[in-house]
């Protein structure tokens, strides 16, 4: 398996071994139980599916493997707020550099800038990320079915557990979508794009939505740029949605994000 996703498992195994060599795992872990408590993402997340509107999770991304550099003008916390007056539910936030420039920092600048929960967007492998993230502020962790063994999510949804944040588990297609679906996991990422190919198809979403038991959240991931985006993948029953390129592509974010939410106010059913 020669892939993208192979290649950044790679250099996160890498990552993980420097990083546990500056800040050890026991230290790691006490240091996560010390900050203050999460904010709450899932629950964030169903009190705006209760008011029967479409939850958003607006993403600060400033560049990805596929689109190369997104947004020049990047201040995490300027678009934080820009998120949180447009009506933003929750953050998602890159952690990664190699592949998305991303930055521990801008996780926290994000957060500290406003009062939503934040996701720590990052292909997370070992409890020592989850731990970790929590320490830079995270609220929730992704966990991409694509990237790990059974036993690696399970261990990675258990630590979230128990440090009381939440977790995203991602699945792209019907294999991963059992699978998930196996573990103990309340929000479901369907991921439009194929990490593998790049190819996004909103169709994924339809396809595996009707899959999901309803005690579960469906969140659409990637490749969603407008209302009409919204309007079609609220037809097969979801509403929580994650959103970063066409949001970071506009110079006025807090009037996209408006602009992206609003005609889906009348519309959730
Ligand atoms: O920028 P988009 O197409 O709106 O997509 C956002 C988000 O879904 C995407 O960044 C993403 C989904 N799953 C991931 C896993 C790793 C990194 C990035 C992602």
């Amino acid at each position: 398996m020669n892939d993208i996703l192979s290649e950044i498992a790679a250099y996160k195994r890498r990552e993980i071994e420097a990083a546990k060599e500056r800040i050890d795992p026991d230290e790691m872990e006490d240091r996560a139980f010390a900050v203050p408590k999460p904010r709450a993402f899932m629950a964030a997340i169903r009190e705006k599916l209760a008011e029967r509107r479409p939850a958003l999770i607006a993403e600060i991304k400033k560049a990805s493997p596929s689109r190369g550099l997104i947004r020049e003008e990047f201040d995490p916390a300027a678009l934080a707020r820009a998120y949180q007056e447009g009506g933003a539910t929750c953050l998602s936030v890159l952690t990664d550099e190699p592949s998305f420039q991303g930055r521990p920092e801008y996780l926290q600048q994000a957060r500290g800038a406003c009062s939503l929960p934040a996701l720590r967007k990052d292909f997370m492998f070992d409890p020592y990320q989850v731990f970790e993230a929590r320490t830079w502020g995270a609220d929730c962790i992704l966990v991409i079915m694509a990237a790990v063994t059974d036993h690696e999510a399970q261990a990675l949804i258990g630590t979230a557990e128990a440090i009381a944040m939440d977790v995203l588990v991602e699945v792209h297609d019907e294999a991963e979508l059992e699978r998930a679906l196996r573990l103990d996991a309340d929000l479901i990422g369907i991921n439009n794009r194929d990490l593998r190919s790049f190819r996004t198809d909103l169709a994924t979403s339809e396809r595996l939505a009707p899959m999901v038991p309803k005690d579960r959240i469906v969140v659409a991931e990637s490749g969603i740029a407008n209302p009409a985006d919204i309007a079609r993948l609220q037809a097969c029953g979801i509403h929580a949605f994650l959103v970063g390129e066409s949001l970071m592509r506009q110079a006025d974010v807090a009037e996209a994000t408006r602009r992206l939410l609003s005609p889906a106010l009348v519309e959730v059913a």
